[in-house]
């Protein structure tokens, strides 16, 4: 670990490119051009949402212009009031200067607090829209993208990183504005009073420049690593949870710990080299501070001695001098911060910026009733441009069929539902419901005529009541538990504590499999659907609950076109058509007994499925 600690010494400029949370490489250090307009356009669409609140914004500078400016007034009134007292005049007006000082001070103190509170109700509701803005992206995505990410990096960016982006707006862009505008003030206020003691103080100013530009160089990429590399641990983190199970039954405790700790590590020294680098501004501002302080001092001393300058003025001096630094000590400060919710923003608008399932097109149709008939005409598709995963499929299902998909794993059946409810589309040929392309029907209302059970039902956290009515949210208390009946679940709500009542977890723990499936079957019996996708066990459920399941399937399917992924021999034979693919190819299609005459694969699967039957009898 001490070695890694040293890293960034040895390579004094690290440019650290990430991909998936590792270090791919070091380069020159400097940056490229795309990489600073990234900044400057990361800015702006965080601008784009402060501007919703334009009005208020104004008020905000409009005090921060205030305090600034009265901030500059009280060290001038002080010196003012040392030159009237040297010369003799204090008396006069003493007591008028300490109540200018003190309403000087008041009203510093009252615009600071407005720009303040009013600042922080901006970022509160920016950050909200953000936020809204963000989820709601995301659940228009494609199911690509999900495919190809970690829930819990997802989860980063709506936590970790808009937070980022909060604490920064919250306090850093006010501070931002405010020092530049103390800077500038200060200047020109020095520059008026004397134009030789400015030059002097402006001696530091190079050497401050270069020492943040060394600083800042090295602490941007850390900032952004450390962000990359919490999203990356927090998606390791939502994984090993929800594999708990597995993790347990295979005893990989350790491995998973030490998989964290590897992690964990990579944030330590990211966050330790962006704060430590970025603990010298203060350091390097102070021991310029100082130089210039003695600097004015001492040739301001000088310069009162020879009288050129009044000693009121060498105070004015002295405190500017502070003031000077103070606001470039601050934005050296709030740079570090900036870069850091600039890491959090970037990775909010790069999930922004993925491309939202494809719009309906725009005479797409929402459907009134459905008959079922559902036809694939030559449709061939590919995960990602790839070789193709199915390959001219063409079948017919007709209004209230039960069509059976068989075939090894890998086979391309799971991708052709996928297919079917349009979570892709094909990239050839073309599918049909009630011989219209399911293209022209806007997705929403083609997906609304189906519903889905399968292996792996999906409980939310809530009653068993809700998570039935998931089906149709406006579904009584009555009509839930007809549907309960139907689907043979009534009869274990009934018999555990709470009944519908019960709250379940959100991973359904508290109840079996096969009743998380009962459930799921009369979720969709309430949903009512006019086509049904049923993803049948492949796990072994004790018999009376299959039987159970078996019985509410039957009970869901009645008049509806039902798509099963069928791995029991009874299902498979109660098919109107079985559809046989294999590697993306459908090889065969019929009834049972017309397929069993034709034999190969067909024979084949079903010889395997029998022997593999007996084996669990
Ligand atoms: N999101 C994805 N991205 C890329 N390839 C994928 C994706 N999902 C599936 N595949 C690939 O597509 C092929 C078909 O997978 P699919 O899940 O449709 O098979 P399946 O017949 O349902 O298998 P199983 O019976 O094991 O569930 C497989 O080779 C699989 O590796």
């Amino acid at each position: 670990m001490f070695k890694a600690l040293l890293e960034p010494f040895r390579h004094p400029r690290p440019v650290i490119e990430l991909g998936a949370g590792k270090i791919l490489g070091t380069g020159s250090g400097r940056k490229p051009k795309a990489k600073a307009r990234d900044f400057a356009g990361t800015l702006k669409r965080i601008w784009s949402y402060l501007a919703k609140r334009k009005a208020k914004l104004y008020l905000v500078l409009l005090m921060v212009v205030f305090s600034s400016g009265l901030a500059l007034l009280g060290p001038y009134l002080i010196g003012m009031a040392v030159d009237d007292y040297l010369e003799g005049a204090g008396g006069r007006s003493w007591g008028l200067f300490l109540l200018s000082l003190a309403l000087v001070y008041l009203f510093f103190s009252l615009t600071s607090w407005l720009q303040n509170i009013w600042m922080i109700e901006i970022a509160q509701e920016t950050i909200y829209r953000m936020r809204t803005d963000l989820f709601a992206h995301l659940h228009r995505l494609p199911i690509s993208f999900f495919n190809r990410r970690q829930q819990g990096e997802i989860m980063s960016r709506l936590t970790n990183d808009i937070e980022n982006v909060s604490s920064t707006l919250n306090s850093s862009a006010i501070q931002i504005f405010s020092s530049v505008l103390t800077l500038l003030g200060t200047v020109g206020v020095m520059l008026w009073l004397s134009p030789l003691l400015t030059l002097l103080t402006f001696i530091v100013v190079p050497l401050m420049a270069l020492g943040m530009r060394w600083i800042t160089r090295r602490t941007g990429p850390l900032f952004k690593e450390r962000q990359r590399n919490l999203g990356d641990l927090n998606g390791y983190v939502e994984e090993t949870l929800s594999g708990q199970r597995i993790i347990k039954a295979f005893s990989q405790e350790e491995r998973v710990i030490s998989g964290f700790r590897e992690r964990n590590t990579r944030i330590m020294l990211t966050g330790y080299w962006a704060q430590a680098i970025s603990g010298f501004i203060p350091k390097l501002m102070n021991g310029l501070n100082n130089l210039s302080f003695a600097i004015v001092a001492g040739v301001g001393g000088l310069l009162a001695i020879q009288g050129t300058v009044t000693v009121g003025v060498i105070l004015v001096f002295v405190e500017y001098t502070r003031q000077f630094t103070r606001p470039l000590n601050d934005l050296a400060n709030q740079w570090n911060t900036l870069l850091s919710a600039i890491a959090g923003a970037e990775r909010v608008f790069e999930v922004m910026d993925e491309e939202t399932e494809a719009r309906d097109e725009g005479a797409a149709k929402s459907l009134a009733s459905v008959e079922g008939a559902v036809r694939f005409n030559g449709v061939s598709f590919s995960y990602d441009g790839g070789a193709d995963t199915l390959r001219d499929i063409t079948f017919e299902a007709k209004p209230g069929e039960m069509i059976a998909l068989v075939g090894p794993t890998g086979a391309g059946k799971t991708t052709l539902i996928g297919l079917l409810s349009r979570f892709y589309d094909p990239a050839q040929g073309s599918i049909t419901l009630d011989g219209r392309d399911i293209t022209s029907i806007r997705r929403e209302s083609l997906r609304s005529q189906m519903a889905f059970v399968l292996q792996e039902s999906f409980l939310f956290k809530g009653s068993i009541r809700d998570n039935i009515r998931y089906g149709r949210l406006d579904a009584s208390n009555e009509e839930v538990e007809r549907a309960a009946r139907l689907a043979n679940a009534h009869s274990f709500i009934m018999r555990i504590p709470g009944g519908y009542d019960r709250m379940l977890s959100a991973d359904g723990s508290g109840i079996s499999q096969g009743q998380k499936q009962l459930l799921a079957i009369a979720r969709a019996i309430l949903a009512d659907p006019s086509m049904l996708v049923l993803d049948e066990a492949t796990s072994s459920i004790d018999t009376v609950t299959e039987i159970k399941i078996q019985q509410g399937l039957q009970a869901l399917m009645k008049g509806r076109t039902s798509f099963v992924i069928a791995h029991r021999l009874n299902t498979i034979r109660a098919a109107d058509r079985i559809l046989v693919l294999q590697a993306g190819r459908l090889m065969q299609q019929g009834s049972h007994e017309e397929l069993l005459g034709q034999g190969g694969l067909y024979s084949e699967l079903v010889q395997g499925r029998k022997q593999e039957e007996a084996g669990r009898v």
